[in-house]
């Protein structure tokens, strides 16, 4: 049997100050930094479900809703939502904070995948992802959908096998 682990057991809080170099000519925090900073979240996060080295395999959609300005501080939550076979899936939020004026905002979310590898590069199975919060239920279950539909963007599965996707849009 899988081993099985509470997706909280993956949570991580990673803390950043925006420095100079880290911003465009407007000062504002640039969104190549921002991806790399996400993307050290999220794998840590991976990382601590799986007890593996992993890779990171895709990225859903990232808007950048606001800008987040030099002197800002940037808190980065990821947790994993649902592991498969060898992939995971990790969700993360981003906040902005403004210490002077004491404001915060969310400036963007997103989900990556991670496969967890061996020392020669090949995916290797994960624990089961166990959720046990109103909110971890609600993101394990949609996680299948969100699987299909970046698999199908990336060719990786036919459209007619996303059972889950075709779900969502049949009409009555
Ligand atoms: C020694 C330790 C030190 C640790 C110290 C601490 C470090 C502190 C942390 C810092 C960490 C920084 C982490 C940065 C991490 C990178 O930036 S890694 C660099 C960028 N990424 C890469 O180079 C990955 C390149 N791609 C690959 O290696 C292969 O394509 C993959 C992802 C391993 C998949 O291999 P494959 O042979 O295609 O395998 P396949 O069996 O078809 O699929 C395996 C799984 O991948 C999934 N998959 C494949 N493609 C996709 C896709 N496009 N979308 C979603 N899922 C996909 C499949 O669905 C399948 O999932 P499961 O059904 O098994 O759950």
């Amino acid at each position: 049997m899988r081993k099985q682990k509470p997706v909280k057991d993956s949570f991580v809080i990673m803390t950043e100050l925006v420095l100079p170099n880290d911003t465009n000519t407007l000062n504002n925090l640039m969104g190549g930094r921002m991806m790399h900073l996400m993307d050290i979240a999220a794998a840590i996060a991976a990382q601590k479900h799986s007890n593996r080295i992993v890779v990171t395999a895709s990225v859903d959609n990232v808007s950048f809703r606001e800008g987040i300005r030099l002197g800002n501080v940037v808190t980065l939550q990821a947790q994993v939502t649902r592991s498969f076979a060898s992939s995971m899936e990790v969700h993360i939020d981003v906040w902005a904070e403004d210490i002077p004026s004491g404001t915060r905002i969310k400036s963007n979310e997103a989900f990556f995948t991670f496969v967890a590898v061996d020392q020669s590069g090949r995916p290797i199975d994960v624990p089961e992802a166990l959720p046990e919060t109103p909110e971890e239920i609600a993101l394990y279950e949609g996680a299948l959908r969100r699987r299909q539909l970046r698999l199908v963007l990336a060719g990786r599965m036919k459209p007619e096998e996303a059972t889950e996707l075709k779900a969502l849009f049949a009409m009555e």
